[in-house]
């Protein structure tokens, strides 16, 4: 039996098992294995995945997130929170703010601290992108896609689409709690026009300062929050005139709200919580 300590996290729970690679060493054919392994709630730990918290030489860590289908993402907005967390109370680094790089390029974390714990992080994630060869998607690769009519399952839909260095596409509902999450979901996730598959977010906006949001992830389902979903459906509604740029907006999810700012010169901003459930040893074959 091999075994690897593990911290279980979540970002309003938006859980997954965090293994911190600066003391563990766990064989790179395994990961995609055990990612499913850990997520099963009745034989494993139970989370939508695994993250890895790694040495990096762009940064002082480096997060790597995989789905509980054991797909591997490119980023993940509330893994970040809580690698920040997880970085700044283990001095993985000392100071508040710092880097973090990830499978899709750099972003910059701020902690914010109450004693020595870290209750919420304000993450810069960059800059969206919408152009569809950047989804990626089918189609004219220099256009973007703000409010296209798409078909799925028979029926066409308005739909906006925005990478945050993983793939989103939003709709937008009139009733928050009647989205067809479930049905249409999973249909939506593996449409061929997407190439690598893509999260999907339903989003029912209350004013121009608050929208409602749920999700099905590309990978991993319905979860309860996904914080680079929360930031492309806030560049989805500035595109769609719903919410405002320079603005924050709040983003209410099944597990919590995020405030996200997609910033006047182009930079969006996720602020919102990261918590550490519990500690433990995993043990595999
Ligand atoms: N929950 C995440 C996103 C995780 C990766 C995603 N399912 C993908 O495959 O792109 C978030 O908080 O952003």
């Amino acid at each position: 039996m091999k075994t690897f300590q593990f911290t279980k996290m979540h970002g309003l729970g938006n859980s997954y098992i965090y293994v911190n690679m600066f003391e563990e060493q766990i064989e790179e054919s395994k990961l995609s294995h055990l990612a499913i392994q850990v997520s099963n709630v009745h034989t494993g730990i139970g989370s939508d995945g695994l993250i890895l918290i790694c040495p990096s030489e762009k940064a002082p860590v480096k997060m790597r997130i995989f789905n509980n289908d054991g797909s591997e993402g490119k980023n993940c907005g509330n893994g970040l929170r809580c690698v920040a967390k997880y970085a700044y109370e283990h001095n993985l680094v000392k100071e508040r703010k710092f880097m973090i790089e990830t499978l899709s390029g750099l972003v910059e974390a701020e902690v914010h601290v109450k004693g020595n714990i870290v209750h919420n992080v304000t993450i810069d994630m960059g800059y969206p992108r919408l152009q569809k060869k950047e989804i990626p998607m089918l189609g004219n690769p220099e256009e973007y896609t703000i409010s296209e009519k798409m078909e799925f399952n028979g029926q066409l839909y308005d739909v906006t689409t925005v990478s945050m260095g993983n793939p989103h596409i939003i709709f937008y509902v009139r009733n928050i709690e009647e989205a067809p999450v479930t049905t249409l979901g999973p249909i939506v996730e593996k449409d061929q026009r997407f190439p690598e598959g893509v999260n999907v977010e339903f989003v029912e906006v209350v004013n121009e300062q608050e929208i409602h949001f749920r999700v099905w992830e590309r990978g991993s389902g319905v979860t309860q929050a996904c914080g680079t979903g929360a930031c492309a459906a806030v560049v989805a509604s500035v595109l769609n005139n719903h919410t405002k740029r320079g603005k924050e907006t709040v983003v209410h999810l099944a597990g919590g709200d995020l405030i996200i700012n997609w910033t006047e010169d182009g930079r969006v901003f996720m602020t919102g919580p990261a918590e550490t459930v519990c500690t433990g040893t995993y043990y595999y074959e």
